[in-house]
């Protein structure tokens, strides 16, 4: 006879079920920062630290209105994000890589790199970037998100 534990519903993505040596009983393993925990999750486990790449449009409302690009931004926020809907529509058609057109128009300094950001765990960049950043799977490419700095779309890619 299978115990409930092995029949139910698959684990969401990123856990493992283990069972404790010392007392036999079920544990579940979020194999990306190995801690463990007796409750069966719910949710997929979180990744601790993702690798991201963005495309920042700067707006005149952006707390820095200046980069590397334009010494003084004067767009408005709609100008900012129908640019960002455009370029993003090109990355979708295959028309253009997210990298060639990161390190063309984000006014972050990132673009330098393609707009590779590295990895980061929570806590290190604005809220809303996190936010939406931590809700992408590996490949996939955010919608606009707007912080303090300006307008981005996010590429996660680890
Ligand atoms: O918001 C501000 O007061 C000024 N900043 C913050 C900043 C400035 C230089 C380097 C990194 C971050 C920016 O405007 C900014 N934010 C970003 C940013 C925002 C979210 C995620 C990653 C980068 N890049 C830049 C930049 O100039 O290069």
């Amino acid at each position: 006879r299978m115990s409930s534990q092995e029949n139910e519903a698959p684990l969401p993505e990123g856990w493992e079920m283990r069972t404790s040596r010392s007392t036999g009983m079920t544990y579940f393993l979020n194999m990306y920062t190995k801690k463990s925990q007796w409750e069966r999750p719910e949710a997929p486990a979180d990744p601790g630290e993702i690798r991201c790449s963005h495309l920042l449009v700067k707006h005149a409302e952006s707390r820095r209105p200046s980069s590397w690009r334009e010494e003084n931004i004067t767009r408005s926020k709609d100008e900012a994000m129908e640019l960002l809907k455009g370029y993003r529509k090109q990355i979708v058609a295959n028309d253009a890589t997210f990298a060639e057109l990161a390190s063309k128009y984000s006014d972050c300094s990132s673009a330098k790199r393609g707009g590779d950001l590295g990895m980061f765990g929570r806590g290190q960049m604005q809220a809303p970037f996190e936010e939406e950043a931590f809700k992408l799977k590996v490949g996939q490419l955010s919608r606009p998100v707007e912080t303090d700095s300006g307008v981005h779309i996010i590429l996660r890619t680890a």
